[in-house]
């Protein structure tokens, strides 16, 4: 039988960023690629990203979090599924903070209202090995990548920065004039991003207003993108498009996000509980 099987779930979203939580403290088992396509593909299960808690790494925190994106990759930042996570751990508590772990690092969480959480994000990475990309450039606020005519691009030289996570942010009037079904795919993969990267169409309003449309990494078009929020504020602020705290509009929902001037990122939002469950081991028959 899978180690998951009657193991509960959690489908949670996160400003519509579709998050499934499963509590693996108790075992020892790691969910393989294959058995997490299988279960972002099943009925009730679909997800953005899963973030599979393990036994704490490091004293002090509460887990350690693999972060799965639906095509089974692992990513090191899920800003939106840190704080479904958050909800899980103090479900039943009065507990208002605790700190998780995750491939990035530690990330303190805060309860700032019934289903409203924050999580500090931790530093941005500017330089082109962190992000990484793959020649080096000395500034990262704008780098030389466009698609389209050379002389009409239709995109055109992204700021890029790693918060956990490589991030692409292309600077727009409208992000839902483009197919970014289409284009994102391409850029995801483009070889300057040798890990890939999320591609973002960013539209500032004002200097504490982005419109913000994304393309995952791994996920595709999501209603959400928590690390995406965060990459487009302080690639903003770099650039004195805004200031250093903004409302980012997403299509599922607004997230707060603060550039606090110890470089550390600050990311509040909502989280929704949609259902509670039990895997059926018939879901890993094939997939391990
Ligand atoms: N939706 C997430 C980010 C998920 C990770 C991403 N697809 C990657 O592989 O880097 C968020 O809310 O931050």
């Amino acid at each position: 039988m899978s180690p998951l099987a009657n193991h509960t779930f959690w489908k949670m979203n996160g400003a519509g960023n579709e998050i499934v939580v499963v509590d693996l403290r108790a075992s020892s088992h790691v969910v393989t690629a294959a058995e997490a396509r299988a279960i972002a593909a099943a009925e009730g299960s679909h997800f953005d990203q899963m973030m599979v808690l393990h036994k704490p790494r490091t004293p002090g925190t509460e887990c350690f979090i693999r972060i799965y994106n639906t095509d089974g990759s692992e990513a090191g930042a899920c800003g939106n599924g840190t704080r479904c996570v958050a909800w899980v751990l103090m479900d039943g508590s009065d507990r208002k903070t605790l700190t998780v772990e995750t491939r990035a690092g530690l990330l303190a969480c805060r309860r700032m209202g019934e289903t409203q959480f924050s999580v500090d994000m931790g530093e941005p990475k500017f330089g082109w090995q962190d992000i990484p990309l793959a020649e080096e450039f000395r500034d990262t606020r704008a780098i030389e990548l466009q698609i389209g005519p050379i002389d009409a691009p239709i995109l055109h030289s992204p700021s890029v920065v790693s918060v956990g996570n490589p991030h692409a942010i292309f600077w727009v009037d409208d992000p839902y004039a483009y197919d970014l079904p289409k284009i994102g795919p391409m850029l995801e993969n483009h070889p300057i991003f040798p890990d890939r990267a999320n591609i973002s169409l960013a539209a500032v309003k004002s200097r504490d207003h982005i419109v913000l449309w994304v393309w995952e990494r791994g996920a595709g078009i999501t209603r959400a993108c928590g690390s995406a929020a965060c990459a487009t504020l302080v690639s903003a602020a770099r650039t004195k498009r805004t200031d250093r705290a903004a409302t980012v509009s997403l299509p599922g929902g607004e997230l707060h996000i603060e550039w606090r001037d110890d470089n550390h990122i600050i990311m509040t939002g909502p989280t929704e509980l949609e259902h509670v469950g039990t895997f059926d081991a018939a879901l890993f028959a094939d997939a391990a």
